[in-house]
């Protein structure tokens, strides 16, 4: 089932508008994690490639006095982003097929995501295209010698590092609104999945995206991630992924004084209180909450919080769920749970499962390999209850289908829990009480909170965390102003003079 090699496009790293071989000849094997083969390579930059990169996106962003990018109108960018929505969408099942044999993702899930990309793209040509008219807007002043007005410019080179769980979808949240705001971009994509990315290289070539406007480099993070945090000449850098390399990103940057944004990891809560009409509802969107994707979601709701009421009979309704769930090679039909994404973090999604075993919680259903795949990173869907505060399970982000379940008797004990975390990306609760969800609403330090449901994701909307899950929104219109930097523009229109300094005594 898995496709032949031939089918895995050969690339080089996208810079300057083309094709390019990485300075050191270097390639990194793409592994397909459901069958565990070698189905092609991507090209493995290094420092060299960055600065050459990074050159070309600054020629793009100056070149003829950014006439034909940077000062464009943004009907003019908006233009080139929906041809790439376009060629998206034309190329939906190619692309789709290529995150899922990269990914292991299930096959529905990456067509899903393809949708996004190109509505993203599409929402960004639409706030590129309003932004024009809502420019220079005047600001009111106390007094009325003077003008004012803000003016909005896109902040420059900026370098876009991204994870591999929602590969094209992740790198889009950046990409589309970095070239709306008028910047150019150098983007470097998870090592364990570059694919789709380096197709979007194929289609900036496609719609005749001006060169440099965006650069691909594919590689691994301390080789190609690293230079590009740290060169002087990339004006902001934003990043999504573990908050180790978020930390490592920030210092990089900081000592050039450069801005970032940081979408990092989480432990988010899902609360389901005793009131609620109907459990498999709230069943089904607790498993939503982490067994989508693999679990592998920076916002995954992987530690439920039920009230004493319900517990039992919302587990027994949980465990019978989650046998139900398909678990397969992700391109078979009606696949809900493929492989996770790579070796490294089966094993270490393993390692979760029995640290929590060993210090005394109870993996009340899955924690093993599934018995009819014998090959391929899959993992049952995991509960895991019996769990303390102080444990591993309930403490670290795991990033694949495991959750663990606590019990709580008061809406204040359930609020302590919830923010029980280093963490602060996103929450939810599930009730039928209003005054519950508006106060839970306020009470969870989160960026992102969830109201009977788990996991929707509008590009309309903000996105991004509290606390150790990283600062600065993705997505609507915040999304835009990550890549803008405000100049106020103040002018004196008067004929008298300002008169604080007496002029020279005249003779
Ligand atoms: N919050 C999220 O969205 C994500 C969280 N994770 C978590 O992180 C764990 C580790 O996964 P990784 O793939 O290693 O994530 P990572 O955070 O190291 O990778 C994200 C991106 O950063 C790059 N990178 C790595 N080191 C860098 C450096 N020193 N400077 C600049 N860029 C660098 C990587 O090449 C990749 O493009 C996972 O097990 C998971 O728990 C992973 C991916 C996404
Ligand atoms: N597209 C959906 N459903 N979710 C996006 C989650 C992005 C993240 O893990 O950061
Ligand atoms: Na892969």
């Amino acid at each position: 089932m898995a496709a032949a090699p031939r089918d895995v496009p050969r690339r080089g790293l996208f810079i300057g508008g083309g094709w390019r071989e990485p300075s050191l000849g270097r390639r990194l094997p793409v592994v397909n994690p459901a069958t565990e083969t070698t189905i092609g390579d991507v090209p493995a930059a290094t420092a060299e490639d960055v600065e050459l990169a990074v050159a070309a996106a600054r020629e793009a962003f100056r070149r003829d006095g950014g006439r034909h990018w940077s000062c464009a109108s943004g009907a003019v960018r908006a233009k080139f982003l929906r041809a790439i929505a376009a060629k998206i969408k034309e190329k939906k099942s190619d692309l789709a097929l290529l995150e899922t044999l990269d990914s292991g993702k299930p096959l529905d899930e990456a067509n899903a995501d393809m949708d996004d990309v190109a509505a993203c793209f599409e929402y960004y040509a639409d706030l590129a295209e309003a932004f024009d008219g809502k420019q220079r807007l005047p600001i009111s002043l106390p007094m009325e010698n003077f003008k004012s007005y803000a003016l909005k410019e896109p902040i420059g080179v900026v370098g876009l590092i991204t994870p591999w769980n929602y590969p094209l979808l992740m790198a889009t949240w950046k990409v589309a609104p970095a070239l709306a705001a008028g910047c150019t971009a150098v983007l470097k994509p998870s090592e364990l999945a570059s694919l789709t990315c380096l197709e979007l290289g194929a289609i900036c070539i496609e719609i005749g995206l001006p060169p440099g406007v965006l650069n691909i480099i594919t590689g691994l993070g301390p080789e190609a991630g690293a230079p590009l945090a740290s060169h002087p000449h990339v004006d902001k850098v934003a990043f999504t992924g573990s908050t180790e390399t978020g930390k490592r990103v920030m210092t990089a940057a900081a000592q050039m004084v450069k801005p970032v944004s940081l979408e990092l990891g989480g432990k988010s809560p899902l609360i389901v209180f005793d009131d609620i009409d109907n459990i498999d509802n709230a069943v089904e969107w607790a498993m939503f909450g982490i067994f989508a994707n693999g679990g592998q979601v920076c916002s995954a709701t992987s530690r439920i919080l039920v009230h004493e009421k319900i517990a039992k009979q919302f587990l027994d309704r949980l465990v019978a769920w989650a046998k139900h769930i398909k678990i397969s090679d992700p391109l078979e039909e009606g696949c809900r749970l493929g492989s996770v994404v790579s070796e490294g973090q089966y094993e270490k999604i393993k390692k979760f499962i029995s640290t929590a075993r060993n210090e005394g919680a109870t993996i009340l259903y899955g924690g093993a390999r599934p018995q009819h795949l014998r090959r391929g990173f899959f993992i049952e869907p995991t509960i895991i209850t019996d769990v303390s505060t102080s444990m591993q399970i309930w403490r670290e982000e795991v990033f694949g289908p495991v959750v663990c379940v606590k019990e709580f008797s008061t809406e204040s004990e359930a609020v302590e829990l919830a923010n029980d975390t280093h963490y602060g990306l996103a929450g939810g609760v599930i009730s039928n009480d209003p005054e519950i969800c508006e106060r839970l609403t306020k009470a969870i330090q989160a960026g992102i909170i969830w109201i009977n449901c788990s996991q929707p994701c509008f590009v309309q909307a903000p996105w991004g965390g509290n606390k150790r899950s990283g600062f600065g929104r993705e997505l609507g219109e915040w999304g835009l102003d990550n890549y803008m930097t405000v100049k106020q523009v103040t002018k004196y229109c008067s004929d008298e003079p300002w008169g604080w300094y007496q002029p020279p005594s005249k003779l």
